[in-house]
């Protein structure tokens, strides 16, 4: 291997966002988005790949430079089978399309990336970083569904966990800032952004999290729903004559912030708000409680709680969010200096009083370098 750089790739449902990073001085020589995928003049994911690699060419950073050590791309489910970085081949690619029905929305455009990609340069190593990675640690009793058994096991059913590299850089990032090792503290972490989940991590090594077989389980998101009863799905299909693929669409891109008041924006939903909007009140109080339900029942499963950091758009940006979730928890040892959280900061901080029990903190997430870092170590084992 010659280069120090790494190309990080994350295409999401609709964009694609890059970064090239390199590993011997730590700079960021480029990084982009390509944004509304389908929906103008960038057509499909194909398209939107072929420009990330025009604006590296223009740049003279093209997939052809020679200090280029290597690709990471970041693949939302790995299902069992991948639990750790991989190298791609062939192979890897045949398993991460079956993957393709468990995340409809996001592995398609991780697939599309990784061939135009390897297509431009089949010498170089790809590497994969699965946001369920870090989930795999979750014990059976918090990652089995109570179904049948076989019924399960057959097709693959259980809480798999997303958003698994920003859990692990968060966690991680958290203790550095209390200056303490992973492994001394228990954490509760909650990535707040379009998507959103919190996770539980006792020493370092995660035991539970929100998102389940898909992304849309757990907390209210920007446009999906998080829990719901799954019965209301048989409710929608045989009273309402919905269509599996209608209510697909209902919970993943016509629920959450958006269905409840047509706005998946947090800073939208802060201004109206401030007008006295009743909608978008509501629908910040219903998001406020499904997380702070989260926060009760992992400090439970955790019994000791040392840290709860925030993280991600909504997490890292949203006073008001941290304020109204972390409020009148005293007795669970949460206090929040209303001063601190009113700060802005573009590095980790504390949040909480001097005599707060847990430690809160605005610790922003950076998916793309714990990919790039991950992408690093493999390919210069
Ligand atoms: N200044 C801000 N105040 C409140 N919310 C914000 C702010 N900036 C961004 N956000 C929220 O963050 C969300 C995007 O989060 P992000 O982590 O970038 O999401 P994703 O990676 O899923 O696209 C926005 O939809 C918005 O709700
Ligand atoms: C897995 C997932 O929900 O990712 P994102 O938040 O980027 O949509
Ligand atoms: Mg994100």
């Amino acid at each position: 291997m010659n280069g120090s750089r790494v190309l990080v790739l994350n295409s999401g449902s609709s964009s694609v966002k890059y970064q090239l990073l390199d590993m011997a001085d730590g700079s960021r020589p480029a990084s982009g988005i390509v944004e509304r995928i389908g929906e103008g003049p960038v057509a499909d994911h194909a398209a939107a790949l072929k420009q990330v690699a025009d604006e590296l060419a223009a740049k003279d950073l093209g997939l052809d430079s020679p200090e280029l050590a290597a690709v990471g791309h970041r693949v939302v489910h790995g299902g069992t089978r991948f639990t750790e970085p991989t190298l791609i081949t062939d192979e890897v690619v045949e398993e991460i399309e079956k993957l393709i029905p468990l995340a409809p929305l996001h592995n398609p455009a991780n697939v599309t990336g990784i061939k135009v990609a390897r297509s431009l340069r089949p010498d170089l190593p790809q590497v994969a970083v699965f946001d369920t990675a870090f989930h795999s640690t979750i014990p059976e009793a918090a990652a089995r569904y109570a179904i049948d058994v076989a019924t399960a096991d057959r097709w693959g059913v259980r809480r798999y966990g997303f958003h698994g590299t920003s859990h692990a850089y968060v966690s991680r990032a958290t203790a550095e800032l209390l200056g303490k090792e992973p492994a001394e503290l228990n954490t509760i972490v909650l990535h707040l952004g379009n998507g959103a989940s919190a996770s539980a991590v006792r020493g370092g090594v995660c035991v539970e999290t929100s998102m389940g077989l898909t992304p849309l389980e757990g907390l209210v998101m920007g446009t999906r729903s998080g829990d719901i009863d799954p019965a209301a799905i048989f409710h929608l299909s045989r009273v309402g004559g919905m269509s599996t693929d209608e209510i697909d669409t209902l919970l993943n891109k016509r629920s959450g912030l958006a269905g409840l008041c047509g706005d998946n924006d947090m800073r939208e939903i802060g201004r109206r708000m401030g007008e006295g909007d009743r909608a978008a009140q509501l629908a910040f109080d219903i998001y406020i409680h499904r997380l702070r339900k989260y926060v009760g029942a992992y400090t439970a499963v955790l019994g000791r709680v040392d840290a709860i950091a925030f993280t991600a758009g909504v997490g890292e940006n949203s006073a008001a969010v941290r304020e109204a979730a972390m409020r009148g928890l005293t007795a669970f040892g949460i206090e929040v200096d209303g001063v601190r959280n009113a700060l802005r900061s573009a590095t980790a901080r504390l949040i909480s009083t001097e005599t707060s029990r847990v430690a809160v903190a605005v610790v922003p997430t950076d998916e793309e370098l714990e990919i790039a870092s991950q992408t690093f170590d493999l390919v210069s084992a």
